[in-house]
């Protein structure tokens, strides 16, 4: 398969916390079109990886680069290229799930905003909530808004930590399908996963975090170890 451009490049990446170093080293490129997949057990280092390899936490030995740079989320260059949702909660308590995905689009100058925001509604099926605000929607909802908000807008590179939590058995396949379908779209997608389902269907290829290490595998090895 011919491969797109180098978009996330992790050299020796150690990540950690002050002088502790929880797990690393990590070689790895991720080009436009893949699908890395990060699976090992709680507590084992995969979102403080990802956070490292995305700049949003501090390496403790080696280097990550983001389309040919280092990453720096307060460079505008960096947030127009790079969508990224983490384990967090962050909404406006008083916008409503269309209005947040309103603010996203048009923030990042779509073309077509409204008509963007309603197909966002309509796949994540928050129609019948689409002018709830964040604390009328069930934590399933109010993660399918987290997704739609970082779906909805341009990106190179996708970050995702752990997408399918909270998300019904329907509705991660969907989403599985859907980050695959994105990666053929000419980006590339890093995500944590604890679902083999969701890395059956979406993963090109994963890094298993495991004793400290980070080791790069196939999908297929990537989904036995998950469901070990
Ligand atoms: N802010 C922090 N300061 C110090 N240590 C931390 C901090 N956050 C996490 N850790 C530790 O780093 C290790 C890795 O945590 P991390 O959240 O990266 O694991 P994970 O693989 O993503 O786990 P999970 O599957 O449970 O989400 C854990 O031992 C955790 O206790």
């Amino acid at each position: 398969m011919k491969l797109g451009k180098a978009v996330l490049t992790a050299e020796n990446l150690v990540a950690g916390y002050g002088e502790h170093a929880v797990c690393g080293p990590l070689d790895v490129e991720v080009f436009s079109g893949q699908v890395l997949g990060m699976v090992g057990e709680n507590g084992a280092g995969k979102s403080t990886l990802l956070r490292t390899m995305i700049g949003a936490q501090a390496a403790i030995e080696g280097d990550a680069q983001v389309l040919g740079l280092m990453p720096d989320d307060r460079s505008a260059l960096f947030r127009s290229k790079v969508s990224v949702l983490l384990d967090e909660d962050a909404y406006f308590d008083s916008l409503t799930v269309r209005e947040h995905l309103s603010l996203v689009a048009r923030g990042h100058g779509l073309p077509n905003p409204d008509a963007a925001v309603e197909d966002e509604i309509d796949f994540f099926e928050l129609r019948t909530v689409a002018d709830a605000f964040p604390d009328q929607l069930s934590s399933g909802q109010r993660r399918k808004l987290l997704l739609a908000s970082a779906f909805i807008r341009p990106f190179e590179l996708l970050v995702l930590d752990e997408p399918e939590q909270r998300l019904d058995t329907r509705m991660r396949g969907l989403l599985a399908q859907r980050i695959a379908r994105t990666a053929k779209k000419n980006a590339a997608v890093v995500m944590v996963t604890h679902d083999a389902d969701v890395a059956q269907v979406a993963c090109t290829r994963a890094v298993i975090v495991d004793d400290g290490g980070a080791q790069v595998v196939g999908t297929d090895e990537a989904v036995a170890r998950i469901r070990r």
